[in-house]
């Protein structure tokens, strides 16, 4: 048993009268809903500090450029900056032809009638009445009974039938059974219909009816069969345009917009990154890229998602959780060994065989797709890290291509000093440890020049010069290739043996100069395996280099 005082809680939610679970069979939605972005209202009423006119603007605009279609813009009858605010774009000729805004106002006289004043030369709107319909709202809040509850939403109703007859205008309406979650089923699809009695939606005009998780409080499957029911109940369905607004206090915004689609829904209001009251909205990024990681056109944009994310943050004053679904800092980070290692092969894999579709291990999408970039945001180092991984930062960075047993030694050796600074390395460090540790080392040996003949028997001579401690010495001896023979006058001068060299070489570009890299494996007497690389502008060259460097290693 655990202290957690559970009994305290009970379900709040109701089931529907009839319970259809038909949709789960379905795979997923086919295609693209409606989308609102409520961000203007929803999530700005719920912001520390709500945006001020120029913030929302210029978050206005993103939002086109994004390409909602319906946006709610405010609750007009709020503040000044709200109602100053759908002026400006009124004022300003914000409004594209094929852009909807929405404006959200109680169900109280004098609040729609503010609400009517800030549309004033609006060509398409559509405006959303609320009235919370929940068993404890009408107990502890209206204290009214379930027939004056419908009263206060049909008289809002009619007011903004009248008041919209009155401007001369066409708007559609919305309705929002708030707090639907907590409400009776039955109920909330008969106060929906009576609001459609007044309205009386056509094909040419339809009614939103608008179903929120005001609070979530069941598990997602409950509130698709919720949906399921509404859809399956409500009058007028062809001309009604169901909608979600879910919220996130179980975690589960995402899956209730999901499901409900499934479940027949037509319409999605959300926000960016799931900003909104409390847990905040059901994240539209979310929901959009999961349908574009199905191979579903979300008919959004999030190509450019760092874009996007500045302008969301210096606006909002929130931040992007690291972790939060495609658009964190860390979603596509593979810091462990075996996730860098297969990352690093299916990267190579598509490369070679250019498959029509994206599947490469642990990345649900590419992240190009959304405007990031693979160096820096996929492979990571850290103590977690393997070779796979490091050495594909130094070859997609760097275009350094070691051996394959070289990359062992090395990812060793990366990932021993991760964990001794306990931090992450990042590319140029991992870079740096590279140099330091193999490239050109000059100590005890250092070369100065050296010379290669070939011999009439093809065999070749090699003299190596150099200082060995500081003391200048010639070396020479014949070997069956020029990397042989100047390895033969190493060891035959300094009296050591190792054996299985291992060579590889390749010419690489760094900045301005073309140049070439060798990398050389042996082994000691003692079993022990070295490395050393060697560049250069000149292939030999790299390659004597690279031998000395393994043979002071060795040393
Ligand atoms: C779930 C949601 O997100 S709903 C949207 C919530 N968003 C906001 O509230 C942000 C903007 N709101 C505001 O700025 C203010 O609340 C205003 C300007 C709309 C209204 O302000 P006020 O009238 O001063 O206060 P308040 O909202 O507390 O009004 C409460 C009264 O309205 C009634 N009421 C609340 N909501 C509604 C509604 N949707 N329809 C009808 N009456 C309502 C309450 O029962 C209460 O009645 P009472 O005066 O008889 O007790
Ligand atoms: C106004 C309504 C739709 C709302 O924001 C909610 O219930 O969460
Ligand atoms: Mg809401």
């Amino acid at each position: 048993m655990s202290k957690m005082n559970v009994e305290k809680y009970t379900k709040n939610y109701f089931m529907p009268p009839q319970i259809d679970m038909s949709w789960a069979f379905k795979e997923h939605p086919g295609k693209a809903p409606v989308w609102c972005s409520v961000d203007l209202r929803d999530g700005n009423q719920a912001l520390v500090i709500p945006m001020s006119l120029d913030e929302k603007i210029e978050f206005y605009k993103m939002l086109l450029k994004i390409g909602f279609k319906e946006i709610e813009v405010g609750f007009p009858a709020a503040s000044e900056t709200e109602y100053e605010f759908l002026r400006t774009l009124v004022e300003k000729d914000l409004i594209p032809d094929d852009v909807t805004v929405q404006v959200l106002t109680q169900a109280r006289e004098h609040i729609i009638k503010r609400t009517f004043e800030a549309l004033d030369g609006v060509k398409n709107a559509v405006v959303h009445v609320y009235n919370s319909t929940s068993v404890a709202q009408r107990e502890q809040v209206f204290k009214k009974s379930r027939e004056n509850i419908k009263k206060i939403a049909v008289n809002g109703a009619v007011m903004l039938k009248e008041l919209t007859e009155a401007a001369g205008q066409s708007y559609r309406f919305e309705y929002s059974p708030e707090s639907f979650t907590g409400t009776e089923v039955d109920y909330a699809c008969e106060v929906c219909n009576a609001v459609l009695d007044i309205w009386q939606p056509t094909a040419d005009k339809k009614s939103i009816i608008n179903l929120p998780s005001t609070v979530q409080m069941s598990m997602p499957h409950i509130y698709a069969a919720q949906i399921a029911y509404m859809s399956q109940n409500l009058k007028y369905r062809d001309n009604v345009v169901l909608s979600l607004h879910p919220h996130n206090d179980r975690g589960t915004g995402v899956a209730d917009s999901e499901m409900g689609l499934l479940a027949g829904a037509d319409r999605i209001e959300g926000t960016l990154f799931g900003n909104g009251e409390r847990t905040g909205n059901a994240d539209i990024v979310t929901i959009a890229m999961n349908m574009a990681a199905l191979g579903i056109d979300p008919q959004l944009d999030f190509s450019n998602m760092p874009e996007i994310i500045n302008l969301y943050e210096s606006v909002t004053r929130m931040h992007v959780y690291d972790r939060q679904p495609y658009s964190g800092s860390l979603v596509f980070a593979a810091f462990s060994g075996s996730h860098q290692d297969a990352i690093a092969k299916g990267m190579k894999w598509r490369e070679k065989e250019k498959p029509a579709h994206w599947t490469v291990p642990y990345l649900l999408i590419d992240p190009k797709d959304i405007g990031r970039e693979y160096d820096g945001d996929v492979i990571r180092i850290n103590s977690q890290s393997g070779k796979g991984g490091v050495a594909y930062i130094m070859e997609q960075k760097y275009g350094l291509d070691m051996p394959k047993k070289m990359r062992e030694d090395f990812g060793y050796c990366v990932k021993d000093i991760s964990d001794r600074k306990h931090k992450e390395l990042l590319p140029d460090e991992i870079y740096k440890i590279f140099h330091d540790f193999y490239v050109n080392i000059e100590a005890p040996l250092s070369l100065i020049d050296f010379k290669l003949n070939k011999t009439a028997d093809g065999m070749r001579n090699g003299t190596v010069h150099l200082y060995i401690n500081g003391n200048e010495k010639r070396l020479s001896a014949q070997g069956n290739g020029r990397l042989d023979a100047v390895s033969n006058a190493l060891q035959k001068e300094l009296k050591i043996n190792y054996s299985n060299l291992i060579y590889s070489e390749h010419a690489m570009e760094i900045g301005s100069s073309s140049r070439a890299m060798a990398y050389i494996g042996i082994t000691g007497e003692n079993g022990k395996n070295v490395w050393g690389a060697g560049m250069d502008t000149d292939i030999i060259t790299a390659s004597v280099k690279a031998l000395i460097s393994a043979v002071n290693k060795l040393l």
